[in-house]
């Protein structure tokens, strides 16, 4: 085994094989009972998308019970913060104005694709993290960069020139990077970052974070696991009781008291946003542990499609298989009637 592999920190339930098809995946060493917690692993980084930057901690990642936060980095306008301990833990650690400068102008860039800027948001701030805590295991991620079809390239194609003339200009590049390197690292982001889904409105995907050990799981249509995103606490110490009309008409009929929450917190609002992987079923030793990428319940054609789309890979999993095999028999059969 790799010795880079062991950086991934994993616990001793878990190692890593290097599959044929399905490259690096985490098998279980030992018998593991359903509703074992396997991993609990905090955000590398963190990245809110532009709709929602206002209702998400960009330190925390706690989400706003009802509204929006008001602090926020004044250098850049594209971070909003839930209390001032998390405003100035990040502008602690963003003193150096030049990660602000360039999220500012990646902000305004025009005639952009939404996605591209979303993932580029993520670039900057790796790329910036990284002068001061780099992390091996960025480089070792899987990238797709290579399949990437022309039109997505195209797409790309302003946010490339974009990244590489600032990062140059910032002398953040290593001295062989290219721009070509920088856009593996888009790829990257893509294939291996979790959706951050706003707390209580979990069909909501508000922004997308790097979750380093987590993305050595592998996607599987019949899972065996499952994440989970966990950040309040003590939601509601803050919460302000008003009587409805005080907010209405002075002429409206008395109403039950609403709650209102400040937009500014005395405490951050959470432990950052931890993510927890646990087996949802009991797993044996040396069974592969896999998560869904994807929502398992749509039919394998379907399946197979978005995860070519938006994951870049053929699933090689034993249920699209054998769903694959049904469904070619079963057309096959149709157009012999025929
Ligand atoms: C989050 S990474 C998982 C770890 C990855 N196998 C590696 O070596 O870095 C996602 C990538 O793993 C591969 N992968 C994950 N699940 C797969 C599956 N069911 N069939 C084939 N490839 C899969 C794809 O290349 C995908 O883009």
């Amino acid at each position: 085994m790799s010795n880079k592999w062991h950086q991934f920190n994993l616990p001793d339930t878990i190692r890593i094989q290097s599959t044929p098809g399905k490259g690096r995946e985490c098998i279980a060493t030992q018998t593991i009972p359903a509703n074992t917690t396997l991993l609990t692993v905090l955000p590398y980084v963190t990245g809110i998308f532009d709709n929602n930057k206002k209702r998400l901690c960009a330190v925390c990642v706690c989400t706003h019970p009802t509204k929006c936060f008001s602090l926020h980095c004044a250098s850049c306008d594209q971070v909003y913060f839930c209390s001032a301990a998390c405003r100035d833990a990040y502008t602690q650690d963003h003193r150096d104005s030049g990660c602000c400068d360039i999220l500012r102008k990646l902000a305004s860039l025009k005639k952009v694709d939404r996605h591209c800027k979303s993932v580029a948001k993520l670039v900057v701030m790796i790329y910036w993290q990284r002068r001061t805590r780099p992390d091996p295991l960025v480089d070792a991620l899987e990238s797709h960069y290579d399949h990437w079809p022309a039109d997505v390239k195209l797409d790309w194609h302003r946010v490339r020139q974009f990244l590489w003339q600032q990062f140059r200009a910032a002398d953040w590049l290593r001295p062989d990077e290219t721009d070509t390197d920088i856009m593996h690292l888009a790829s990257k982001i893509e294939s291996n970052s979790f959706g951050l889904y706003l707390e209580r409105r979990a069909d909501v995907v508000a922004g997308r974070a790097l979750y380093l050990p987590a993305s050595m799981f592998n996607h599987d249509c019949d899972n065996n696991c499952e994440v989970e995103q966990w950040t309040e606490e003590d939601l509601e110490d803050e919460q302000v009781s008003i009587p409805s009309h005080d907010l209405g008409h002075p002429t409206d009929p008395p109403q039950p008291m609403a709650t209102m929450y400040p937009s500014v917190f005395t405490q951050p609002r959470g432990k950052n946003r931890q993510m927890f992987i646990k087996t949802t079923r009991d797993v044996q030793a040396n069974e592969p542990l896999t998560i869904s990428y994807i929502d398992t319940q749509l039919p394998v054609a379907t399946r197979r499609q978005l995860l070519a789309q938006d994951y870049y890979f053929a699933c090689t999993c034993l249920r699209c298989a054998m769903e694959s095999a049904t469904l070619a028999k079963s057309k096959k059969q149709k157009s012999k009637k025929k």
